[in-house]
């Protein structure tokens, strides 16, 4: 019998707060180190932490975006363990009472259905320091900027089949998150990433016992790293040996996952709650409140998208994949009264021109105004797809308005019939033989009459009159 992969995520976001959870520090990114950390981030005797509002009402506005429980009365804990990027010797996490209990995200599979993901907790917690061991005089230095952090824990159930679903979800979280505005979802500065839990079993048979991967922070990564865990989780069972709870790191250079120390239960932790921080009493009408301030989520926008602008799911979902990438398409849709040529151009040219100099859509040089005018000169035939193509090229380049560009260029569509006309009878006259063969019934080489129109016209010929008016000559 075949082995089945199981698989849990801890997600790790870092709310888009700007300051720390439990001090007034700034939490902005790439500081000389230790210029953020204030005494409580130090951890000094003494210091009281309080908590930030922001952070609370992030949680909340996420646990409400997946359907979970608040919980009406949460508490902070003490999460004990010693680490020298962890002055206080604990971190102040939640643990029995999180803020957001129980929810769920449904995720797509490629077949098309899709699979309900159970979260089971999402928890407020501090970010701890950062070790330097690179660059340091030869020594390791500890950066306690990060320290303080606010972080949402996301815990999910073990519903995970694969590192296919694993990256699905992971990417759905990534897209929530930012649609909610309550990280940034920077993955490359670690405000967004996954501890993945795998283990595998036979079907059938209760959970294996599962190894923690550590600080995944590109969807690659966490693809590569379950594959290469499961691989090894079953040779090692296959040849009689047995899987140990342990925290593993994933090393992206040699592409494998390796022991990193033991994994303690909770119980090792010594969790108590922190005598310092109040319960969080939270009210419904609070939870109302921030319930009224969520904006379209990405499951209604796809649907929206579907019906609206008749788009498939496949490309519904690529649209609503960012609010930013949504707003875009709509605007463009709206400006062309054409969808599905919008969505063709999104998802095709502009999208390659994204992914060629990696950017996100809200850094794209070309605006939604611009695209529009392009795929109208389309619509109007002023231009071919294929001159069009290198029309948004060079708007990306930055060379002027649309038609400043295919002025320059000289791309405009010929859709003049009289000329066109003129340039087909010369090109039938001057290929007696083929017209008589076509005539005859070798009705390919009607293509070779489209190609020598296109050739004379250096592609300018509008190819739909070619085509009607080659058909009337060539048969009439
Ligand atoms: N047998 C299993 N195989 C795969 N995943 C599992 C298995 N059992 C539990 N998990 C997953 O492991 C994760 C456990 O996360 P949780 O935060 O509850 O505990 P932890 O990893 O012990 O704590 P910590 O936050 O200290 O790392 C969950 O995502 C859960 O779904
Ligand atoms: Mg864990
Ligand atoms: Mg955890």
């Amino acid at each position: 019998m075949e082995w089945e992969t199981v698989i849990g995520l801890e997600i790790h976001a870092q709310l888009a707060t700007n300051s720390k959870i439990f001090s007034g520090s700034s939490t902005a990114y790439g500081a000389e180190p230790n210029t953020q950390a204030s005494l409580v981030d130090l951890g000094m005797p003494g210091v009281l932490p309080v908590l930030n509002k922001k952070a609370v009402e992030m949680a909340i506005r996420f646990g409400l975006a997946i359907n979970a429980t608040i919980t009406p009365r949460s508490v902070f804990a003490r999460k004990n363990y010693f680490y020298p990027d962890l002055p206080k010797g604990y971190q102040i996490s939640q643990f029995e009472l999180p803020v957001v209990a129980q929810g769920y995200l449904d995720i797509e599979l490629d077949d098309g259905s899709s699979k309900r993901i159970g979260v089971t907790r999402a928890h407020l917690e501090e970010d701890a320091g950062k070790s330097l061991h690179e660059d340091f005089h030869g020594k390791t230095g500890i950066d306690l900027n990060r320290a303080g952090t606010p972080l949402l824990e996301i815990v999910s159930e073990p519903d995970l089949r694969s590192a296919k679903e694993a990256v699905a979800y992971m990417k759905k979280m990534h897209a929530l998150v930012r649609y909610l505005g309550v990280c940034d979802g920077n993955m490359q500065e670690g405000s967004f990433r996954c501890d993945a839990n795998v283990s595998v079993r036979k079907p059938g048979q209760p959970f294996g016992t599962r190894a923690e991967i550590k600080n995944l922070n590109s969807f690659r990564f966490i693809e590569r790293a379950i594959h290469y865990e499961v691989e090894r989780q079953i040779e090692l069972l296959e040849s009689g040996g047995k899987v140990i709870q342990e925290t593993r790191l994933y090393d992206p250079d040699q592409g494998e996952t390796r022991s990193m120390r033991s994994k303690e239960d909770a119980n090792d932790y010594r969790y108590f709650p922190d005598p310092d921080l109040l319960p969080v009493e939270i009210t419904a009408t609070e939870i109302e409140a921030i319930r009224a301030t969520l904006p379209e989520l990405p499951t209604a926008k796809k649907q929206r998208f579907m019906q609206t602008y008749h788009l498939g799911s496949y490309e519904a979902d690529a649209l609503t994949s960012s609010s930013e990438l949504g707003d875009y398409f709509e605007r463009v849709a709206q400006g062309t009264q054409d969808a599905k040529l919008a969505a063709n151009w999104l998802m095709g040219g502009l999208a390659a021109l994204l992914n060629k100099h990696e950017l996100e859509i809200s850094a794209a040089p070309v605006a939604a105004e611009t695209l529009t005018q392009l795929l109208n000169r389309i619509k109007d035939q002023t231009l071919s797809s294929t001159a069009a193509k290198d029309v948004l090229e060079a708007l990306w380049q930055g060379e002027g308005s649309v038609d400043a560009i295919i002025e320059a260029k000289g791309l405009k569509q010929i859709s003049d019939t009289s000329a066109i006309e003129a340039m087909l009878d010369e090109i039938i006259a001057n290929n007696p033989s083929q017209v008589a063969e076509y005539r005859s019934g070798k009705d390919k080489l009607f293509a070779f009459f489209v190609g020598q129109a296109m050739r004379a016209s250096k592609g300018k010929a509008n190819p739909s009159t070619v085509n009607d008016i080659l058909k009337q000559k060539l048969e009439g």
